[in-house]
């Protein structure tokens, strides 16, 4: 079925906010329907859960390679929930929560936290939203954090998108950022691309593995790297 809708906030919230979703069986996920939604003067394909089942994308990429900057770009296009793990477990250092100092001391060493931290706060953020679209960007970084996302959140991502930059661009990127984050120097960030090759790179071949993987050339403006991600998210169709 096809209808046209507009705007695209209405579609994506939904009366019921139920937090039962995140239990329920992946394999429950897939019944979506394409709707053609207007955005603007411009028409896109997007896929439109019939009920509140996510629909979970990761976006992955090494240190600096653009994640934040290209989910803010599908967001403003498609509407999907933005939740970045890099940005919720600062957001736990600047409450100065329980387990804060410990994030904090691993960020600035460019070490992954422990998964069940990282993937309880990506849960209370998924199960308070209305928008079941999810973007969760800088995660799984580790074999660890992906299996315990499916352990404790029940689910497994629809699609997931890597941003493959390289390594002189995204030491460049970092340096340039002028963010104030404790991460963004040479040390960590030598740190962090050990790791990223060390510990992501294997999650990543292993969604490649799954054909869940759209790669993405990470090099070029911010607009030309937007023209191949849009696609992905334009023709989005799952199949009763
Ligand atoms: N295509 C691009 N060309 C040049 N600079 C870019 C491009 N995309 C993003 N940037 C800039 O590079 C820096 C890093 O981008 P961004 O924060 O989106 O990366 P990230 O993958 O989220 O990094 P991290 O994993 O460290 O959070 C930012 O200052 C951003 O403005
Ligand atoms: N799954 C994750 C994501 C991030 N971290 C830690 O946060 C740092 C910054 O993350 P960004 O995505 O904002 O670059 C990262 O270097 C890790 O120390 C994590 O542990 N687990
Ligand atoms: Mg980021």
């Amino acid at each position: 079925m096809r209808r046209c809708v507009a705007p695209l906030s209405p579609l994506i919230s939904s009366s019921s906010s139920s937090s039962s979703f995140l239990r329920q069986a992946p394999w429950r996920f897939n019944i979506w329907e394409s709707f053609t939604t207007v955005i603007g003067n411009r028409v896109y394909d997007l896929p439109v859960p019939e009920d509140n089942t996510p629909f979970i994308t990761f976006v992955l990429g090494g240190p600096g390679s653009g994640k934040g900057t290209q989910c803010e770009k599908i967001v403003e296009t498609f509407g999907f929930r933005h939740l970045s793990a890099g940005d919720l477990l600062r957001r736990e250092i600047a409450s100065k929560s329980k387990d804060g100092s410990m994030i904090l001391n691993i960020i600035k060493d460019g070490k992954i936290v422990p998964s069940e931290v990282t993937v309880k706060l990506i849960q209370r953020e998924m199960e308070s939203s209305d928008n079941h679209k999810f973007l969760i960007d800088g995660f799984p970084r580790s074999e660890e954090n992906r299996i315990a996302f499916e352990r404790i959140i029940g689910a497994e991502p629809n699609i997931v998108v890597f941003f493959d930059c390289p390594v002189e661009e995204m030491v460049k990127r970092v340096l340039n950022r002028n963010q104030g984050r404790v991460d963004d120097n040479i040390d960590t960030i030598r740190k962090r691309l050990k790791v990223f090759e060390a510990l992501s790179l294997p999650v990543i071949n292993y969604y490649s593995q799954k054909g869940k993987l759209y790669t993405i050339n990470a090099v070029g403006t911010e607009d030309e790297i937007f023209e191949q991600v849009r696609p992905i998210f334009a023709t989005l169709k799952v199949s009763k």
